[in-house]
C-alpha cells in the first residue's frame, strides 16, 4: 500500500501559492518531507490528513481516495501535529482511553489492551497515572504518537516532531519513529537535515510549495563522493571565495570559518576532500532559489 499524491496545488485567500502542482509516491516505510519554514510542508501534511482542500489534484492511500472519501481515509490515518493541546489534569492513560473510545474502541477489553500496549510502546507506562500537565515536550510528544497510533493506522503523518526537544528525547522520540515504519507510511515533516538522514529510507525536498528533489537519501548523498571540499578560511576572505565558488554552507569553528564548497575537481590551493552528508544535499539544492539565510549557497561560479 503506498501514497499517492498527484498534481497538488494550493493557493491561499491572501495570495500565498503553497503547494504548486505537487506529485510524490511514498511507499511503505520512514519518509521525510524536508524544506525550510514556510516550504508548504504543513499545507501538505493537513491536506493528507484531510483537515484542508487543495484547490487542485488527487490523493489516494491504496485504494482509498482520500480527498472524496474523507471517513474512510481517516479510519486509516494518525496524525501528530506541530503542536497540540491536551488536557493538563488528566492522566495519559485516561486520556488515551478517551481518544481510544473516539477512534471507535468500544470493547473495554480490547481497549485496555490497545491502550496498554501503547503506553509501553511509547514508553510512557510508568508515567501512566500522571499528569499529562507535568509531562516534558518529549513526554506530550511520544503521547501524541500514542494516539496517532490508535487504530492501527497505514498513514501515519508526523508534522515537525523534534523542534523543542532536548537531545536526549529527540533520540528517543526517533528511534519510537522509527519502529513504526515496517508496514505502514510514515511521513515525517521536518527542517532538520539530521533527522531525515538518520531515519529516512526516501525523502523529498520541498521549497516554496515546489518539490526540488525526491530520492533516497542515501544514493543523493554518494552522488556527491568526491564533489564535496572543505577549507578553512580568515573571515576577510569569505565574500571573495563566495563569488568564485559553489559554496554549499559555512560554519564558524573556534573563530574560523570553515567553508564547504562543490566542485567537480579540486576546487583551488588549501581545499581538502570532504566526506559527503545530506546537509550538502540539502543546501545543494536549494542554492539558486533565492532562500534568504544569513548564508546563500551559491552554485554559478564566475568565469
Ligand atoms: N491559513 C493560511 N493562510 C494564508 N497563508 C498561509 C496559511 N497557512 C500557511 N500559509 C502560508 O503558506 C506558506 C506555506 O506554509 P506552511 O505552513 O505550509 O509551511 P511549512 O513548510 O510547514 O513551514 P513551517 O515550518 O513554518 O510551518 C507560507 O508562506 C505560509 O505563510
Amino acid at each position: 500500500m503506498d501514497l499517492q499524491i498527484r498534481n497538488l496545488s494550493k493557493t491561499y485567500a491572501n495570495g500565498v501559492h503553497a503547494l504548486k502542482d505537487v506529485s510524490l509516491t511514498i511507499p511503505a516505510g520512514m519518509y521525510g518531507l524536508l524544506g525550510p519554514n514556510g516550504a508548504g510542508k504543513s499545507t501538505l501534511m493537513r491536506t493528507l490528513a484531510t483537515l484542508q482542500e487543495p484547490d487542485r489534484g488527487s490523493v489516494h492511500l491504496g485504494d482509498v481516495d482520500v480527498l472524496k472519501d474523507k471517513e474512510r481515509a481517516r479510519e486509516s490515518l494518525g496524525y501528530l501535529p506541530q503542536e497540540f493541546g491536551v488536557y493538563p489534569r488528566e492522566s495519559a492513560e485516561r486520556l488515551l482511553e478517551h481518544f481510544a473510545v473516539l477512534k471507535g474502541l468500544t470493547d473495554r477489553r480490547v481497549r485496555r489492551e490497545t491502550v496498554d500496549a501503547l503506553l509501553h510502546q511509547v514508553n510512557l507506562h510508568d508515567v501512566r497515572k500522571q499528569k499529562l500537565g507535568g509531562f516534558s515536550g518529549g513526554m506530550r510528544q511520544r503521547f501524541g504518537v500514542a494516539v496517532a497510533l490508535l487504530g492501527d493506522p497505514r498513514l501515519i503523518i508526523v508534522d515537525e516532531p523534534t523542534a523543542g526537544l532536548d537531545p536526549a528525547e529527540r533520540v528517543r522520540f526517533l528511534n519510537l519513529l522509527s519502529g513504526l515504519g515496517e508496514r505502514s507510511v510514515v511521513l515525517l515533516s521536518t527542517h532538520i537535515v539530521e533527522d531525515v538522514a538518520e531515519l529516512c529510507s526516501r525523502m523529498a525536498i520541498i521549497d516554496r510549495g515546489t518539490i526540488l528533489l525526491e530520492g533516497e537519501p542515501l544514493r543523493e548523498v554518494e552522488a556527491l563522493r568526491g564533489r564535496i571540499w572543505r577549507k578553512v578560511v580568515p573571515r576577510g576572505e569569505l565574500e571573495a571565495l563566495e563569488r568564485t565558488h559553489a559554496v554549499l554552507s559555512t560554519r564558524l569553528l573556534a573563530g574560523r570559518t570553515v567553508v564547504r564548497v562543490y566542485a567537480e575537481a579540486l576546487p583551488g590551493e588549501g581545499f581538502e576532500p570532504a566526506e559527503p552528508g545530506l546537509e550538502d544535499v540539502y543546501f545543494r539544492v536549494m542554492g539558486g532559489h533565492g532562500v534568504s539565510r544569513a548564508v546563500q549557497p551559491r552554485l554559478e561560479v564566475a568565469s
